[in-house]
């Protein structure tokens, strides 16, 4: 079975085109900045040199367009024909409440997609301009949607209800919802084979920091907790989002700085975070980089994100009654050894224990001592593949 999948953001697509049998990756790519005459095109065959275009794309279905076409391209190409895409798996960042599973695409999961366009105004609606292109353009494909929330749907009530007037969850739904559930769940499962124990009996802190940042206690297999709240920009500090704040400090600034909603909800997601405090760059690596170069702004501005971070860990070992092993995961949990050294340094009290020499390497292990009570493990997340894994299991549980 050949699955394609596709994660489409406001501006731009990513795509991955696994074969199933054997789990291997035929070719990948992301079209950036549509909307632009200056869109730029990369994609990938694997084995192959990447190929980049720069062109004129105005919206998702031409970009689907150009993508379907490379794919068949007699040189760039790895298909005959776009036929051969048994199925399409869907990233959808906000299922709300109705999806606890990834669900096959149809009218009334689409119209169920649209119903949670206001909780997440940003994600929501270019998933669905994904959806309707490539339906358009693969209307032979069975369609699957697989929901960033859907993993923490198994929260308890007291975890994921706010302490405001319950009219507002029974009215508009607010609540927590949690994010990066396909990255939690995969790195979850990751860890149990290397632990070598079942996952029902693992107490677990997954930590998916990349752009976007969220902590999940896992329990025997299941979210019982996250950072991220009924939208991405609860919980950690990340590269541009501010994390949590004193919700006072809202109407408070716009007062002071004469800023609209909108203003004060753009700063808060867009120029906060490492970017907001280290005024220098909202990449760890920049972060990281300046921290040895002696500039204090970056400095501090790590200080507060693994000092955050370290927080958050705690209180998810007290929410589980402790905690067997911490996973790293995500563009900046997999690569940043100095993020994970002064994220583990104040957990020695939960009997975590760094090697240092193994974490300064890269790639899947175990960075803790031999002697460390909590384990802590690097994971590299594979979203794509949990979402082709999971677009295939819906396709042969229907036929
Ligand atoms: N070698 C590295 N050292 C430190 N940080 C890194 C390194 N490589 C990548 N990163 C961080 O990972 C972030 C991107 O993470 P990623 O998981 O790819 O994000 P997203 O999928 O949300 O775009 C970058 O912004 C950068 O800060
Ligand atoms: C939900 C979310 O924050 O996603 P990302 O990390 O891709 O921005
Ligand atoms: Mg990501």
């Amino acid at each position: 079975m050949k699955v394609l999948v596709i994660n489409c953001g406001s501006s731009s697509i990513k795509y991955e085109l696994f074969d199933m049998a054997q789990e291997s990756v035929l070719a990948s790519g992301l079209v950036e900045r549509i909307g632009s005459d200056r869109s730029i095109l990369t994609h990938k065959v694997t084995g192959k040199e990447p190929w980049v275009e720069t062109a004129e794309i105005l919206d998702h279905r031409q970009g689907l367009n150009k993508v379907l076409a490379l794919l068949v391209d007699k040189t760039l190409g790895v298909l005959h024909s776009v036929d051969e895409v048994d199925a399409v798996g869907h990233r959808v960042v906000h299922g709300g409440e109705a999806f606890s599973q990834s669900a096959l695409i149809n009218t009334d999961v689409v119209r169920a997609i649209q119903a949670n366009v206001d909780l997440a105004p940003l994600h929501n609606p270019p998933n669905l301009l994904g959806i309707d292109a490539a339906r358009h353009h693969l209307p032979h494909a069975q369609h699957a949607a697989v929901f960033d929330t859907a993993f923490h749907q198994t929260m308890p009530d007291y975890a994921y209800l706010y302490a405001l007037p319950r009219v507002l969850y029974q009215k508009h739904k607010v609540r927590r919802y949690g994010f990066h559930g396909t990255s939690h769940q995969y790195v979850s499962e990751r860890a149990a084979e290397m632990l070598e124990k079942p996952l029902e009996e693992l107490k677990l802190i997954s930590c998916h920091i990349g752009n976007g940042a969220s902590c999940t206690a896992i329990q025997g297999g299941k979210s019982v907790d996250t950072s991220m709240g009924m939208t991405p920009l609860e919980g950690l500090m990340m590269g541009t989002r501010s994390g949590d704040i004193d919700p006072a400090i809202v109407p408070f600034i716009m007062a002071k700085e004469e800023l609209t909603l909108a203003e004060v909800n753009s700063m808060m997601n867009k120029h906060s975070g490492l970017i907001g405090v280290s005024g220098l760059s909202s990449d760890m690596r920049e972060i990281v980089e300046g921290t040895f170069e002696g500039n204090k702004q970056a400095k501090l501005a790590l200080e507060m994100y693994t000092y955050r971070l370290r927080k958050t860990i705690g209180a998810y070992a007290a929410a589980m009654d402790g905690v067997d092993a911490i996973i790293f995961t995500a563009g900046v949990g997999e690569n940043a050894s100095l993020v994970r050294e002064w994220t583990c340094r104040g957990l020695s009290y939960l009997g975590v224990e760094l090697d240092k020499e193994k974490n300064a390497n890269r790639g899947l292990q175990v960075i803790s001592t031999p002697e460390s009570r909590v384990k802590v493990l690097v994971i590299p997340t594979d979203e794509e593949l949990m979402i082709a894994r999971e677009t295939k299991r819906l396709v042969e549980s229907a036929s």
